[in-house]
């Protein structure tokens, strides 16, 4: 299932994996941080670091005695006037476990300062100026790899034996910053291809710009990481040399006083209080800067944060409203023939979908992408959905196939599949055992991105037979081979190239490898979002046909959503337009071309050129789709509406039922269609076979309104 899971991932993406995560950048850094700290367990490592560091800086002053002052009273347990016990000198505890605090921490701070440093001067150059210097700056990395820390640490520590908290911190330094800059530079190397930052190049900015701005940001998590590991592995290594007696014994570290109680068998003598304090404040330093390190992950990689929801309560989040699981047997159908032709009037629904909102959910704010949303798909039929970027179409998408992720949220409606023997089943009420079950095997996905969704170290025709072991394990291997080649024979792609690796395939044999994927187990639906996006038009052509080929042959339904609306049209038995998050027409293709009903259709048809007739002048939409999260009142169009009258502000449109001459009906949400509306402007048609008619006309010529 590498390629299934990694087709799903890609397609919520959208895009390939950042090496780090996206970084947040275009936020102010006060929201930033508010946003971190939000986190419960990040607030809570913050408090704790802050404690530490406080008590660092204000350790000596507020210290009850002198840490190295003897009294008599020796090995005392804890008591009001030596709160953690003194040694076996009489020594405070509390005091040098004060003082000791400012030691770790300037070592800890400073040797992470230090070591990051030098990670990201040498990773970072390394992996952006490549050729000689990469290779001179890695193999200096190499090098300081190979040594044996430890040994090569416990050595320099014990030259440098008096050199105090500045010695320890170039120790730690020196042995430790190769690690960080070999990931650094693989991370570097990684970003100095992505398009982003060839396009900076390309704009001429200067290259310490172009690290700055484009590089180092998007490794904040990364760095991050390595400073606050540092800063915890640096506080253990100090304790640990003090320990052994490789620091200066005399100056009052976390370290130092574990040493002091080692060898004056504080273990042996039960002075549990004289290891304890200094244990537990390293221990308890370390959790707190992981949960500081957690959060600031988690932060700058929003995908992180989103997969760091557990399954149930991902589940819970996806789908916060819904309707009772409904599993009714409706009484046998009679499967539609593969091969049979859709007929506009077939009842034979096989997804209908009631009602559906899905919202994007974050800070707080609810952007309501997919509205109120109802179709109906049938068994054959090929529903074309069009409409401008952000109109919602990839979010009904991956909502129908219950791939959207956090932060969408279905918060309302309905999606009842009905399978070839009639029984129904409720999308939305499916576990996730049965969702697994549900898709690819009664419905498919292809994606915009899907043909970058193979798996590059496997070959074609075991990523197929892969997805066949987990749905059919009961297939023999000879049985899945010969399916492998049908599949591959089914699209077009010679039955020799299961052997070959995606990257001996074209962009076009790919993007069929993933279509023979989708078909692979004889899904009942097949929903399609910009699948054949990325390829050239004649390319692009041949897929579609094939799709249609494949379709008529084998019988599917389609849910098609491209940009491209004249191919829409040519395709699709039926298409709906979405607007501002809602379907606002649906018609037949036919009908839709030739009478659309809805001011926003004609615009979208009088932006694309005619599949045939004169030639005539596109003229477009004005204005820009709107802001989900600031919906204007009434019609969400009425702003770039031309026919737009009082009554559109104060009323958002339901879908009006319109017949056309020839009893062709669509449904548009208009309130042109409603009683009443003025006859000053009508959305009408030419009802001509030249492409639709943009000019606006006086009468509702196009048909009667209910
Ligand atoms: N992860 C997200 N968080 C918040 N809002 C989102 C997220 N993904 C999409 N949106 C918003 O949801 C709305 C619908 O987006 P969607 O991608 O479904 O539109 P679309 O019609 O498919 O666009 P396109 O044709 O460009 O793919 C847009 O306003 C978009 O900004």
């Amino acid at each position: 299932m590498a390629l299934q899971s990694a087709a799903l991932a890609e397609s919520e993406s959208g895009a390939a994996a950042d090496p780090a995560g996206e970084a947040t950048t275009s936020q102010g850094p006060a929201r930033v941080w508010l946003r971190v700290l939000r986190a419960p367990l990040t607030l809570t490592g913050v408090l704790i670091t802050l404690v530490f560091l406080f008590l660092a800086v204000i350790g000596p002053w507020i210290s009850p005695y002198d840490p190295s002052a003897v009294s008599d009273a020796a090995s005392a347990a804890p008591s009001a006037s030596h709160l953690l016990g003194t040694t076996q000198n009489g020594q405070d505890i509390l005091s040098q476990m004060l003082y000791g605090a400012r030691a770790s921490m300037v070592v800890g701070l400073g040797a992470a300062v230090v070591t990051t440093v030098l990670s990201v001067l040498v990773g970072v150059t390394a992996g952006y100026v490549g050729g000689l210097g990469d290779e001179a700056l890695s193999l200096l990395a190499n090098v300081f790899l190979v040594l044996p820390s430890l040994p090569l640490t416990i050595i320099l520590a014990a030259y440098l034996p008096h050199s105090g908290s500045l010695g320890i911190i170039l120790v730690i330094s020196v042995t430790g910053w190769a690690w960080g800059a070999r990931v650094l530079r693989a991370q570097t190397l990684s970003l100095r291809k992505r398009d982003f930052v060839e396009a900076a190049r390309a704009t001429g900015e200067k290259t310490w710009r172009i690290i700055l701005k484009d590089i180092l940001p998007n490794q904040v998590a990364v760095i991050a990481a390595a400073f606050l590991g540092t800063v915890t592995g640096a506080i253990l290594t100090q304790a640990s040399l003090a320990f052994l007696g490789l620091t200066d014994v005399t100056q009052w570290s976390w370290g130092t006083i574990l040493y002091w109680a080692q060898v004056s068998s504080a273990l042996l003598t039960g002075a549990w209080w004289w290891f304890v304090p200094a244990g537990l404040a390293i221990a308890v330093l370390g959790t707190a800067l992981s949960l500081v390190n957690f959060g600031i992950d988690e932060f700058i990689n929003p995908r992180l944060r989103q997969a760091g929801i557990g399954t149930k309560k991902a589940q819970r989040a996806q789908v916060v409203k819904r309707r009772t699981k409904r599993v009714k047997q409706r009484g046998p159908v009679v499967a539609r023939p593969a091969g049979a032709p859709f007929t506009p009037d077939s009842t034979d629904v096989i997804l209908d979908v009631r009602d559906l909102k899905v919202d994007y959910v974050s800070d707080g704010s609810r952007t309501p992408a997919v509205s109120d949303v109802s179709f109906t798909l049938r068994r054959g039929e090929v529903l074309g959905i069009a409409g401008e970027s952000g109109s919602g179409k990839s979010t009904l998408a991956y909502a129908i196939t219950r791939l959207h992720k956090p932060p969408a949220e279905i918060s309302q409606g309905e999606i009842v599949y009905t399978k070839a023997d009639g029984g129904t089943v409720d999308v939305l009420g499916m576990d996730e055992d049965e969702l697994r079950d549900f898709r690819w095997e009664e419905l498919s996905i292809v994606f915009q991105s899907a043909m970058h969704a193979l798996n590059p170290i496997m070959r074609v025709g075991e990523q197929i037979e892969d997805v066949i072991i987990a749905h059919r394990p009961r297939m023999t291997r000879q049985e899945r081979a010969a399916r492998v080649v049908e599949l591959l024979g089914i699209v077009g792609i010679p039955a020799d190239r299961a052997g070959s690796y995606p990257h001996e395939l074209s962009g076009g044999m790919r993007q069929r490898a993933m279509i023979a994927v989708g078909l692979a187990l004889d899904p009942e639906i097949i929903v399609m979002d910009e699948p054949t996006t990325a390829l050239d038009v004649v390319i692009q052509r041949q897929i579609i046909e094939k799709i249609m080929e494949l379709k008529d042959r084998l019988g599917f339904s389609v849910v098609f959503i491209t940009h491209d609306l004249s191919l829409l049209i040519e395709l699709s038995d039926t298409i709906a337009v979405m607007y501002g998050g809602k379907i606002v027409e649906t018609a037949a293709a036919d009908d839709f071309y030739r009478r659309p009903q809805h001011p926003y259709s004609r615009g979208l048809l009088a932006s694309f050129p005619t599949l045939g007739g004169p030639k005539r002048e596109l003229t477009g939409i004005v204005g820009s789709p709107p802001d989900l999260r600031r919906l204007p009142s009434g019609c969400a169009f009425r702003p770039r509406c031309p026919l737009a009258f009082d009554a559109c502000a104060a009323e958002i449109p339901r879908l009006y039922q319109v017949t056309g001459p020839d009893g062709g009906t669509s449904r548009a949400a208009c309130l042109l269609h409603a009683e009443g509306a003025p006859k000053s402007a009508a959305p009408n048609g030419p009802d001509a076979t030249d492409g639709p008619d943009t000019t606006t006309t006086n009468e509702l010529a196009t048909g009667e309104m209910r």
